[in-house]
């Protein structure tokens, strides 16, 4: 066995835990596959924990460890934005490599933080980030390195799909699966950013990034969470014959030169397709479809939070530095990207208002003779496509809801079309959207 590679694991609660308990699980493996002795020198915890081998160090002091030169590889899973940031970049400065599942910190200050790491030729990795335990970050920057991406759709927040998928299947309430996602380790510390859609943003536009070699734009993604769907929503759908997931889309538009016009960056619920494989990702699993060129379209499919796959993922970028560091004494690193051309730097990240999808519409109305013409009236004069409609019998009051599946459509047609049938005197309530893609 060549050298040593000493490890410091900073934050020991899911994925920290996680990580230790895959070393000591997978040891042998480790050293086998990389042909160097991998160890923990180091681990950084609020509290002193005794199930930790004695020869390891436990200390609170974060900054220190990151500077430590008892370690090589520094491993951030405290999670936030503030605290995480510092130690990182103290760790970068002090030539240290890094792994990190941090998406929010990597979406907010990524920018920044690869350039640190390219100025101090050392590595930031961050495959944890994105879609847990997925390898996508290594397929996008290795696997796919050849291709053009034209698009991507992906479910990418476990807690939420877990949410969606007992609700459906089992009738439970929000809060319920919300409580035990929490117990299994999947949430964020603060849940608002799974079910919001935040933590999709985030890998989104990392995604987003590593795909189409543009800077990270977090602030540009359009956002919605899965707070809004109803299971009546969820069982109308159905009847129709799709599902809801919550799906992050980047997709890029590109002018007859075949040079990127724009770029569509989303996170949102949609309606799709029961038959499609998208449709059938439940419970926590998470999955990315990308189309490209020339591969066409592949599918990556597995468990997108919790602590074992969490840890796989980490362990995967450990395992990358520690075979560049046991056969490259100079240090090789490997960048984020290797340079943003000139003409890519700017690209527009479009307005929601552009981006086209179709439709699914609840619209409550009262059950008055002329009602759906006039709804129906509204769509045709904006130009939109009516693909299903399904009049449901009236429930309370005299009121019908009535669903409507739309064609693809521009969003700020759609805006007005809405705004229009709001204002029908007929309309009890606001028109509920969900979006639909037939990927
Ligand atoms: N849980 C999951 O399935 C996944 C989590 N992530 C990311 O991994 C990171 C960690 O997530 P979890 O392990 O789930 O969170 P967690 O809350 O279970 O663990 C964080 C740990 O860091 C410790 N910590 C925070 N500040 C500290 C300090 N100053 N000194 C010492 N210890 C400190 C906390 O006490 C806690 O034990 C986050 O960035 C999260 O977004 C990424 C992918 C999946
Ligand atoms: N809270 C996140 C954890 C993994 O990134 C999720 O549920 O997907
Ligand atoms: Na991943």
């Amino acid at each position: 066995m060549s050298k040593s590679i000493k490890l410091a694991i900073l934050g020991l609660g899911t994925v920290g835990t996680g990580v230790v308990n895959l070393i000591n699980d997978n040891l042998d493996e480790l050293k086998r596959r990389s042909g160097c002795n991998i160890m923990i020198s180091a681990v950084g915890t609020r509290r002193q924990r005794d199930d930790i081998d004695p020869a390891i160090t436990q200390s609170d002091d974060l900054m220190a460890i990151a500077a430590s030169d008892d370690v090589d590889i520094v491993i951030e899973v405290i999670g936030g934005t503030t605290l995480a940031k510092d130690i990182i970049t103290h760790a970068i400065r002090h030539g240290k490599h890094v792994v990190t599942a941090n998406k929010a910190l990597l979406a907010e200050h990524g920018n920044e933080i690869f350039a640190l790491a390219e100025e101090n030729k050392v590595h930031v990795a961050y495959e944890a980030a994105v879609a847990g335990g997925i390898p996508i970050i290594k397929v996008m920057r290795e696997a796919l390195a050849a291709n053009k991406v034209n698009w991507l759709a992906g479910i990418i927040n476990g807690t939420g799909n877990f949410i969606m998928t007992e609700m459906r299947d089992k009738g439970r309430t929000f809060d319920d699966v919300l409580a035990e996602a929490q117990a299994l380790g999947y949430a964020e510390a603060d849940p608002t950013f799974d079910v919001e859609g935040i933590d999709a943003a985030h890998k989104l536009a990392l995604l987003a990034s590593i795909a189409f070699g543009i800077p990270l734009q977090f602030d540009k993604v359009y956002c919605e969470g899965i707070t809004g769907i109803t299971l009546q929503d969820v069982n109308y759908a159905e009847e129709l014959g799709y599902r809801i997931k919550h799906v992050g889309f980047a997709v890029r538009h590109q002018d007859d030169n075949n040079i990127a016009s724009g770029i569509e960056l989303r996170v949102h619920p949609t309606l799709i397709p029961e038959d499609k494989l998208l449709a059938n990702v439940n419970g926590v699993k998470n999955a990315v479809l990308v189309d490209s060129h020339p591969l066409g379209q592949t599918l990556y499919y597995g468990d997108g939070a919790g602590a074992g796959a969490t840890a796989s993922a980490v362990m995967a970028d450990v395992m990358d530095l520690v075979r560049v560091l046991c056969t490259n004494e100079q240090g090789h690193h490997v960048p984020h990207l290797a340079f943003i051309p000139e003409e890519l730097s700017d690209t527009p990240i479009l307005d929601a208002e552009q981006m086209t999808t179709g439709y699914y519409l609840r619209v409550h109305a009262y059950d008055s003779p002329g009602v759906l013409a006039n709804i129906t009236r509204i769509l045709s004069e904006a130009g939109i496509n009516i693909d299903a409609i399904l009049q449901k019998p009236a429930h309370k009051a005299g009121q019908v809801p009535v669903i409507i599946l739309t064609l693809p459509v521009v969003e700020s047609q759609m805006n007005s079309a809405i705004a229009k049938i709001e204002a029908l005197d007929t309309i009890t309530d606001k028109v509920v959207r969900i979006r639909l893609d037939e990927l």
